[in-house]
Order: C-alpha cells, then sequence, then structure tokens
C-alpha cells in the first residue's frame, strides 16, 4: 500500500507521468501525439490523427453498456484508457451493448479502432457472458477493460471468475507491462500486477484524447439463446425523499432565505428529487439534521444541486464541491454561491417556488401519466 494523495491519472495530454518510484507510468504512444494536441489547440488541424493507421498484430478489448447508444463519460475514458495504452500495433476493440450506428461512429472518436453491436436486452448476464466469451475466443484480446460502475462492472466480474482470470477493480492507473493500482481507504492505494481484466474507476483517463481510432463497423453479434436461468426483476424507483442525500442526482436545498419550506418540499416532490438544507435552516429547526449539507453535514455528489437562499458560506460549498451543476436562486447577486454557481437567478426564491409549483402542476394535469411515474 502506498500513501500518496496527490493520485497520478492516465493523461493523454501528456505523453507520460513521472511517479514517485522515478518509474515513466504511461505511455500515450509517441511523444508526437502530445505535438499534434498542441497544434489542434492552437487551431492549426480541426481534424484529429488516427492514433494507428495498422496493420494490428494485438487487440484490446473494451466492452460497453450503452444508454440508449449514447457513450457516456465513465464508457468515453474506459475507450480512452485503452487506446492509451495500446501499442502502434495494438487494435482496440469495442462491444457496445445496446449500441447503434451513431455509436460506432462516437466510438470511433473515443479511441475505437473497431465496433461490433450487440442488443442489449436488459439483465441477462449469462447470455451476455456467453457473446463475452465467444468474442473472447475468436479476437485472443491481450486485455479486457471496462469501467467499473453498473452493468459493466457486473459483467466485467462475473467474466473474469468464469473463466479464471485475474482482475483489478477501480483501477486509476496503469503502468504498462508492469502494474496497476487501484483506489483503497483513506487516500491510500493497492498496486498489483498487470491482470488480463481491468475495470477502471471514473477519471482514470482524460476521455479527450488527442488522437482518434480507426471506428470501422465490426459489425452484429447475435445474443445466444443460452437459456438465462438469472431472472430480471427489474428496478422499482422510490420517493426521492427516501433517497440519501449522497445517492440523490438532484438536490432541491434550501437556506435561511427560504421561508415557504412547505413550497419547496413540495417542488422536490414534483420534481423528484431529494431536500437539503444549510446550517442555519437546519439550526433554526427548518430541516432535519440529517439534511444539512456541508463542512460539518453531508457531502453531496448530485448532477444538479439547487440553492434557494442559501449565501454560499465557505463551509457549506466544501458539501458541494462534486455536484455537477449548481443553479442558485438568491436576492443578492453578490452572494459567493454566484461564484460557484453555473447559473444564478437573482430572484425572490419564494416566488419562484410558487411559479415552479403551479408550472408543475399544471404539466401533471395535462400529463396525467406523469402522476403515476
Ligand atoms: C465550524 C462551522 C461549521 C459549519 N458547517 C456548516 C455546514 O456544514 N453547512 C452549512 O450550510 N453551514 C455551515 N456553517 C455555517 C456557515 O458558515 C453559514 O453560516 C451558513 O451556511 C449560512 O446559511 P445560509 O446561507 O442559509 O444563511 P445566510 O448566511 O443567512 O444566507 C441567506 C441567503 O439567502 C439570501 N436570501 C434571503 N432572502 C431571500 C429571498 N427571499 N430570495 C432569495 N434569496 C434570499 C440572502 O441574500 C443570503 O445570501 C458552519 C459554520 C461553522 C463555523
Amino acid at each position: 500500500m502506498f500513501n500518496d494523495r496527490a493520485i497520478p491519472r492516465i493523461d493523454p495530454r501528456r505523453p507520460y507521468v513521472i511517479g514517485p518510484s522515478g518509474l515513466k507510468r504511461i505511455v500515450l504512444g509517441e511523444e508526437v501525439g502530445s505535438r499534434e494536441l498542441q497544434q489542434n489547440a492552437h487551431g492549426h488541424s480541426s481534424v484529429k490523427p488516427q492514433r494507428s493507421q495498422g496493420p494490428f498484430r494485438l487487440r484490446s478489448l473494451v466492452v460497453l453498456h450503452t444508454d440508449r447508444g449514447a457513450l457516456d463519460e465513465a464508457a468515453r475514458e474506459t475507450l480512452a484508457a485503452a487506446a492509451i495504452l495500446a501499442s502502434p500495433d495494438t487494435e482496440v476493440v469495442a462491444l457496445l451493448f445496446g449500441g447503434n450506428a451513431d455509436s460506432v461512429a462516437a466510438a470511433g472518436e473515443a479511441g475505437a479502432d473497431r465496433v461490433l453491436l450487440c442488443a442489449d436486452p436488459g439483465f441477462a448476464p449469462q447470455r451476455k457472458l456467453a457473446v463475452l466469451a465467444e468474442l473472447w475466443q475468436r479476437e485472443a484480446p491481450s486485455r479486457l477493460c471496462l469501467p467499473d460502475r453498473g452493468a459493466d462492472a457486473d459483467l466485467g466480474r462475473r467474466f473474469a471468475s468464469r473463466q479464471g482470470l485475474a482482475v483489478a477493480c477501480d483501477v486509476i492507473e496503469v503502468v504498462p507491462g508492469r502494474e496497476v493500482r487501484s483506489l483503497a481507504p483513506a487516500g491510500q492505494f493497492a498496486v498489483q500486477p498487470l491482470p488480463p481484466v481491468l475495470l477502471l474507476a471514473r477519471k482514470a483517463a482524460d476521455a479527450r484524447l488527442p488522437f482518434r481510432g480507426q471506428g470501422n463497423d465490426g459489425g452484429v453479434l447475435a445474443l445466444p439463446d443460452v437459456g438465462e436461468r438469472i431472472r430480471d426483476l427489474g428496478t422499482r424507483s422510490c420517493p426521492a425523499s427516501q433517497l440519501a442525500l449522497e445517492e440523490a442526482d438532484l438536490i432541491v436545498s434550501a437556506g435561511n432565505g427560504v421561508q415557504d419550506t412547505g413550497g419547496l418540499r413540495q417542488l422536490a416532490e414534483r420534481m423528484g428529487a431529494a431536500v437539503g438544507a444549510s446550517r442555519v435552516a437546519v439550526d433554526d429547526g427548518r430541516f432535519a439534521r440529517e439534511q444539512q449539507v456541508g463542512a460539518t453535514g453531508k457531502t453531496v455528489q448530485a448532477s444538479a444541486y439547487l440553492a434557494f437562499g442559501i449565501s454560499g458560506a465557505v463551509q457549506h460549498l466544501q458539501g458541494i464541491k462534486e455536484c455537477r451543476h449548481v443553479i442558485a436562486v438568491n436576492l443578492d447577486a453578490a452572494a459567493p454561491i454566484v461564484k460557484r454557481a453555473d447559473l444564478t437567478l437573482v430572484e425572490d426564491c419564494q416566488a419562484l417556488i410558487s411559479a415552479l409549483n403551479q408550472l408543475l402542476a399544471a404539466e401533471r394535469a395535462a400529463n396525467p401519466v406523469l402522476e403515476t411515474a
């Protein structure tokens, strides 16, 4: 175990990183790659060069579940990592579950040289394992990369276990030909010899590659009927109010500027959002202690954090530093939250909460399906 808080990442903008042990860790093809990137950045060329023209002798396989054909950031990062680690004679082959023609092009841009598509029947691990096992045998890749999240992580672990292959999870760094480093608790990371199956943590690689893959269409793989014995019971949604704040993707949060707490709770319920609060609003008894966000409350990671009447004191901002988008509603255009927010509405929050509630109520009345959703 190493104790190193400054965790190095695979960054294609740099041809390599020298680690604490003095090892050159990440090889970004040739040094030419970084010069091409600089040229692109200065507008000398808008088309990215191909990582490799081939011919290919080896293969690296990436398996991804798309979101209705779209590649999310974790998928792009995994393709980028595979492409960064591939030698010029290694072809990056991507298998996309639920992909379409658009995803073939997107995967090519993200670093794939050949893209294979396969239907996604949902949770069907045995059928997917059969496809993957066949592909593994046919292509004989030297490495399999998947994002360590959701369906990809599940399939990667099952595949490694079924094939008796060593696997590294939560990988944040790869030393080509040698070892991988994975996240471990308390700012540490664990080191293990480079295994054939890599499950990559978020941000293990920068998805903005200075090159692209060949993006060839490798055709469609059929899902074999292997008599799936695992039954998919589907997913059930629970009211956002029952969700732990740390798990919520959308949070409506109230500060001292919110007087209409009933209206705010109603808005959160109608938006399917969890409710958070500043310490002042909690101390005042308007919200429960477990709803407090900040240094002495919860640290949240929502995609969108709506801050109503919150000044944005440093202790509060500490709790929302990992939120993707922050929208602030405040009467004071100079409040500190404005600097952190991606969008600020200089507006009375009572009036806005009431208007949004009316809007959502009217929308539900016009579309009763939303009422039961
Ligand atoms: C050791 C320590 C730990 C702390 N930990 C935390 C913590 O974990 N979390 C936390 O939140 N705080 C914490 N605090 C408190 C923090 O310093 C602030 O006091 C607190 O965050 C302020 O809460 P607020 O923004 O809701 O209230 P205020 O500072 O009172 O701000 C209210 C804001 O609402 C705006 N406003 C008022 N009326 C309206 C209206 N009608 N419409 C729109 N906007 C309006 C105002 O312009 C203002 O910006 C901590 C403090 C200390 C010392």
